[in-house]
């Protein structure tokens, strides 16, 4: 383990000279350590704690309740332990998943598009702390992006975060077992889709690693099909333990923010080990807005891009083969409209 840098946000980002030390040195905190944290405040604390008081209650509801909380229209809802799968092996997280809750009326339901629906909810308790604990991570989602564009010498501060305007974030609430004789194996190595990674953790610890940049190594790039970064380097140090730290939020880049600086900064691989006891965790995703295509904004091909929607269902479809979610979007070749979407996007 190693001591993190942690950071101060302030309330607004404005584009001052101290906004933009302040973006250089996230910058530079993400590429020495892959991973840091920031300071959070009296109101996120009490929502984070509020979160993890109502994941624990949920996680501990039968497993007939919880296992009936899926949707054939989103991957919103329960996993049970041993359900995802990375890389071809069985993660031992159970999990929570909360994506934008579209009423069955919103005309991108109607329209079919992949993992857009209702999120199936415990109950009306539970969704309005995690509601409130995404805004939370929301707000520092975007003040991030923006002194991450002020860091790197963009023009315009804004671009990032205005990607994210109606983004697709989404948020893994997750309850790790114990390790016992069978296993250690929480989640494997892997890097997560979007732009940032923000999350928080009990005191239990001894499970989140991450592995830092290091000098001369290739690191795949897990939007296209044959780069997947699903345990690759697995069993190749150097891995760093995140330790728990109150008040603080751990917080690194995902596979666009990799992609949209040309590799300046990298998708951090991280892998969970289980702990000596049950520890509860919950990881945000601060994203694009589903529909956009994306082009690096700093270096890389211009003819290179990503349709941010195309590349979370392809995430997903990927753990979840067997979900009544991915069958229904086989089912209905609901991935043609993902087809539709990009080609629309890219005619002039
Ligand atoms: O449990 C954690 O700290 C991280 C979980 C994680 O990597 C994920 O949900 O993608
Ligand atoms: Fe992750």
């Amino acid at each position: 383990m190693r001591t993190l840098r942690t950071f101060q946000l302030p309330a607004e980002v404005t584009g001052s000279i101290w906004d933009i030390a302040l973006g250089v040195e996230l910058v530079r905190a993400w590429q020495t350590d892959g991973i840091l944290q920031v300071a959070t405040d009296s109101i996120a604390n009490a929502v984070t704690a509020a979160a993890l008081r109502e994941s624990r209650r949920f996680f501990a509801l039968p497993l007939r309740d919880k296992a009936r909380l899926v949707s054939d229209l989103t991957y919103a809802g329960y996993v049970a332990s041993g359900e995802e799968v990375t890389a071809g092996e069985q993660d031992f997280s159970e999990i929570f998943t909360v994506c934008k809750d579209l009423p069955t009326t919103d005309p991108r339901v109607r329209a079919g598009w992949p993992g857009h629906g209702p999120v199936p909810w415990p109950d009306p308790v539970y969704r309005d702390v995690m509601t409130a604990l995404m805004f939370q991570f929301g707000l520092i989602g975007d003040k991030i992006l923006k002194l991450t564009a002020l860091g790197l010498g963009l023009p315009d501060m804004n671009v990032l975060t205005e990607l994210a305007t109606d983004g697709w974030h989404h948020m893994r609430v997750l309850r790790f077992p114990a390790r016992s004789a069978v296993t250690a194996r929480g989640i494997g190595a892997h890097t997560d889709y979007g732009m940032l990674v923000i999350a928080t953790q009990d005191d239990v610890g001894q499970g989140l690693f991450v592995r830092p940049p290091v000098d001369g190594e290739k690191r795949p790039r897990n939007w296209l099909e044959h780069e997947s970064s699903a345990g690759v380097f697995e069993h190749e140090e150097p891995w760093h333990l995140v330790d728990p730290v109150p008040s603080t939020f751990t917080v690194f880049p995902g596979d666009i923010l990799q992609f949209l600086t040309a590799g300046e900064l990298l998708s951090t691989p991280h892998k969970v080990k289980l702990a000596d006891r049950d520890r509860y965790s919950v990881a945000y995703f601060h994203e694009p807005d589903f529909p956009v295509t994306l082009r690096p904004v700093n270096g890389g091909d211009p003819e290179e891009t990503i349709h941010y929607g195309t590349h979370f269902t392809n995430m997903f479809m990927r753990c979840y083969p067997d979900r009544v979610t991915t069958q229904r979007i086989l089912a209905e070749n609901r991935l043609s409209i993902l087809t539709r979407m990009r080609e629309s996007a890219l005619t002039p």
